[in-house]
């Protein structure tokens, strides 16, 4: 699913507008009845009060249309304008005058009003502003917004959580609304996704109002939100004739005494993604663990007892995975800047790998193109150098892949891949992933698809939503504390399943007797 800008936002709207030969305030109109039917549905004329705060934009607008659906439908409810500027929308004084001849008042809030008294058990519809917000909100308005955050209210935003702005951070924290749920039209908002402004967020969904489909089919986007409808199409069936060497020889390098671990994990989750073969390159001491705790794969060993100190194997990878559990000491270096000499194949390189190539920045330059990077946000940070928000840590990993020709996947929740200037933004996975070895479980994972046949950009998209799928489908039985490593990797298979289930068909609604 594509992820717009406002800009992007406000031309498919004209677009729309022209190529439907509607008024815009029809556009209103849809946004305001998709609100009040997604309401609807869930209170079935539940008399809770409603508190309406609607802005004097189109945000508003669109709060202003909802409460007349909700006096046609005898709805508990009142309306407040949150009166914040004179330059009101026309599509919101259409709308305003449509109310008014219905008989409804609303209550104009001002710099100096007393705030309304609102119960636990209300409902607030925050359509303060939405995306058309560019300047920090008057401190009377951040004021309001505290107050209604610090009600306990369920707060249902419209659009966006007011005081977020699409693409840039809130100056002051405070300042935003702290949504329960948001109902946003066409597209989820990139703020949804980031650790600086997600929080606001926590529940969202998309309205269908109709936007041309052309238009937003056409329209190249900096950013995608994955989900099922955007990796199935990578996913590559097994063929009836196929081999072990079909799928591909994976190499997976790593380890040090005491972090052996790390590659077990790796070769575990790359055998468990689908790579035809998995041969570990380890220190002497993880020869033992390795043949020990996972049968299905080959070893070979440094001649170092407990570090890799040089790189060296008669075998032709498919890939090569690097760095988890590998420590940063001076031989490593050195065998790790050799290999980039020598190797100009697949290559996904993560944890210490990325580390050594923050230390030695001219290791860059000989990573292999397309080579895929996974660090955590410090791996990140030691590569790309510090940034002042999440826009800016963003743009400079577009920079960064631009400039080495390489796949950058950057961890946490919503998981961003970043290659050729778009970022893929993942939709799976959970808390519980932050665990011990859920990193080395994507590197190996990756590392398996592209062993597979899978592009670089596909393999880390795809890997990295089966990867959160796994915890997602593993923490329906185990909760978020005990969720290791091992059972995300042990839930692959489930992953991979659900990817062939049909949903359900909605059940036609039963017919009422009389
Ligand atoms: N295609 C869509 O997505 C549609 C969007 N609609 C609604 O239209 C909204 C956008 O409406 P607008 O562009 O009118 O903008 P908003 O309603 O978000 O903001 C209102 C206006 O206030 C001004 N403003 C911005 N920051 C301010 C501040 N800090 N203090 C005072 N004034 C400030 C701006 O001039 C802005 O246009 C969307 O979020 C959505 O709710 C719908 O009405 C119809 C279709
Ligand atoms: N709160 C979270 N929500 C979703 N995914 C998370 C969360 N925290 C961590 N993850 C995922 O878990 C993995 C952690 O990787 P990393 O920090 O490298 O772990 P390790 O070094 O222990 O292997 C990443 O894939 C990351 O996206
Ligand atoms: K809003």
């Amino acid at each position: 699913m594509k992820i717009f800008s406002a800009s992007q936002i406000y031309e498919a709207d004209k677009y729309t507008v022209e190529k439907q030969g509607i008024s815009s305030d029809e556009l209103m109109e849809r946004a305001a009845v998709q609100i009040f039917n997604w309401m609807h549905l869930r209170m079935q004329g539940a008399p809770v009060k409603i508190h309406l705060f609607c802005g004097i934009g189109n945000n508003g607008g669109d709060g202003i249309a909802l409460a007349r659906h909700l006096q046609e439908h005898g709805y508990n409810f009142e309306v407040f304008v949150v009166n914040y500027s004179d330059k009101r929308s026309k599509d919101f004084l259409l709308n305003l005058e449509r109310l008014k001849d219905r008989k409804v008042w609303p209550t104009f809030l001002n710099s100096d009003s007393e705030f309304p008294e609102i119960g636990k058990d209300d409902i607030i519809v925050d359509a303060i502003f939405g995306i058309g917000l560019n300047r920090t909100p008057d401190t009377w308005v951040v004021n309001l917004m505290q107050y209604l955050n610090n009600t306990g209210t369920f707060i249902l935003s419209v659009d966006i959580p007011s005081g977020l702005y699409v693409n840039t951070i809130p100056e002051n924290p405070e300042g935003v609304v702290e949504a329960d749920y948001v109902l946003s039209f066409q597209a989820p908002k990139l703020v949804f996704f980031l650790p600086q402004t997600g929080n606001y967020v926590k529940q969202w969904e998309i309205l269908d109002i109709g936007l041309d489909a052309e238009y937003l089919t056409n329209t190249k986007t900096d950013y995608e939100f994955i989900g099922k409808n955007e990796v199935l199409p990578i996913y590559i069936p097994r063929e009836k004739f196929s081999h072990k060497g079909t799928y591909g020889h994976s190499l997976i390098i790593g380890g040090s005494y005491g972090k052996v671990g790390a590659v077990i994990l790796a070769s575990k989750s790359c055998l468990y993604s689908g790579s035809g073969l998995v041969t570990a390159y380890v220190p002497k001491c993880g020869c033992l663990p390795l043949q020990t705790s996972l049968p299905e794969a080959m070893v070979l060993t440094d001649e170092n007892e407990d570090i890799l100190s040089g790189i060296s194997y008669d075998m032709v990878p498919t890939v090569v995975g690097i760095g988890m559990g590998m420590e940063k000491k001076e031989a490593t270096s050195k065998a790790f800047s050799d290999f980039l000499n020598k190797y100009k194949g697949n290559l996904v390189v993560d944890a210490d790998a990325l580390n050594l190539l923050s230390e030695n920045k001219k290791l860059l330059k000989k990573l292999p193109a397309r080579s895929i990077l996974t660090p955590h946000p410090k791996e990140l940070e030691r590569l790309i150098g510090p940034w002042k928000d999440d826009f800016e840590k963003l743009e400079k990993t577009k920079k960064f892949s631009e400039q080495y020709d390489c796949v950058l996947v950057i961890k946490g929740a919503h998981t961003i891949v970043v290659y050729d200037g778009v970022g893929y933004v993942n939709s799976t996975g959970n808390p519980g992933m932050a665990t011990a070895g859920s990193g080395d479980v994507l590197a190996g994972m990756i590392t398996g698809l592209v062993a597979q046949g899978y592009e670089p950009l596909q393999a880390s998209v795809f890997g990295v939503y089966l990867h959160g799928k796994a915890a997602d489908i593993a923490i329906e039985k185990c909760g978020y504390q005990s969720l290791v490593a091992t059972k995300i990797v042990e839930h692959f298979g489930e992953a991979f399943m659900s990817l062939l289930e049909v949903p359900e068909m909605p059940q036609p609604e039963s017919v009422e007797e009389n």
